[in-house]
């Protein structure tokens, strides 16, 4: 991780085959971090205890994996034999899996830490809008209240509620056909927020008819993509409740409409695409996000799976949930949009 120099080791091999990382002065300590309330200074005064401590640094993006490096090696070798898979008094009890930790490669000239905006004129990706405290603290609440009243279904690692038209996962697109009635009335006063948008109230019909409420837990997040052209218009407005996350827009430059994870079947998103551009925004609770135009129809968007988030050097953890409401209209025919090299109704 950035800042330690110092990263996870390799699994440990089977007994009697290949050598575990030889003892060093750092140590990669899982189950320990900002995540479970142990800040980095509560951290460095536990260790304190077997020899000066040169840094403790998150390890990864978790929050429950730290690096603590020490000064001198046999500080880190009797830190360990102390440790190791015991309960840890100066930690809240917690007990810590502790390996030694091997220096990291350097830094593939994309990836790495991605400095967040918090507005949309700083993220500077077209026709993406992000309105902070676009409801109280108490409609929030209204809202939250109203969702968990009604049935959720349950996807692998998030819940999911439709209304309007169902969204399929295997297709990613909406059967028009189904429609599954109006908008629920807990959203009503949303949708009449929504015409305020700039250029929202130009349109004479139903601006969104289709919701998805996502929860997600700590340290879930969603892989990237385009919502499909076919299946939505251009307008697109998620609103975040509960708890905050950053939101990643990466533009690939020899864009397919489909994400690359897709492409290759893997599902992964830890995928670099190496001429790609990364920007991300921090999404407050509360806030709205508007993607239009070009951010809509060309960029992917991506929730990265972390516990904490650094925004401006600021550690923000993530809470329990964070529960989004993405307001989209479905489709009726093809879409024509301008971005042909990332549109299924135009490419063969
Ligand atoms: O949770 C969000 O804010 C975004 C959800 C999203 O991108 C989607 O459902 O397609
Ligand atoms: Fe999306």
């Amino acid at each position: 991780m950035a800042g330690s120099g110092y990263t996870r080791p390799p699994p440990p091999p089977p007994l009697g085959e290949g050598a575990a990382p030889a003892p060093s002065a750092a140590l990669y300590v899982a189950n320990c971090g900002p995540a479970v309330g142990l800040t980095h200074d509560d951290i460095r005064a536990a260790f304190a205890a077997f020899g000066e401590v040169a840094g403790v640094h998150g390890a990864d993006g978790s929050g429950v994996r730290v690096i603590v490096r020490f000064r001198e090696p046999a500080a880190a070798e009797a830190a360990m034999s102390a440790l190791h898979g015991r309960p840890c008094a100066g930690l809240a009890g917690r007990v810590l899996h502790i390996r030694y930790s091997v220096p990291a490669k350097p830094k593939a000239p994309v990836g790495g830490s991605l400095p967040v905006a918090t507005s949309a004129s700083e993220l500077g990706v077209p026709g993406i809008y992000l309105v902070p405290d676009f409801v109280t603290a108490a409609e929030e609440q209204e809202l939250l209240a109203a969702v968990d009243n009604r049935p959720w279904k349950s996807l692998a690692k998030r819940r999911v509620q439709h209304y309007g038209f169902e969204f399929l996962y295997e297709t990613r697109n909406v059967d028009s056909k189904q429609f599954l009635g109006e908008l629920p009335p807990f959203v009503s006063k949303i949708i009449d927020k929504i015409m305020s948008f700039p250029g929202a109230n130009k349109c004479t019909s139903k601006l969104v008819d289709q919701l998805t409420v996502n929860e997600y837990p700590c340290g879930v997040g969603l892989s990237p993509h385009i919502d499909t052209h076919s299946a939505f218009e251009e307008m697109i407005f998620s609103l975040s409740l509960a708890g905050p996350c950053i939101m990643e827009f990466r533009k690939y430059p020899k864009g397919s409409w489909r994400a690359p994870s897709m492409v290759s079947g893997t599902d992964k998103d830890s995928i670099e695409e190496p001429q790609c551009i990364r920007k991300a925004v921090f999404l407050p609770p509360r806030s709205m996000l508007l993607m239009s135009g070009e951010g809509r129809y060309a960029w992917h968007h991506y929730i990265p799976h972390h516990k904490i988030d650094d925004v401006g050097g600021q550690v923000i953890k993530r809470n329990t949930r964070r529960v989004s409401f993405t307001f989209r209209k479905v489709r009726m025919g093809l879409c024509d949009c301008e971005y042909g090299q990332f549109c299924d109704s135009q490419s063969k």
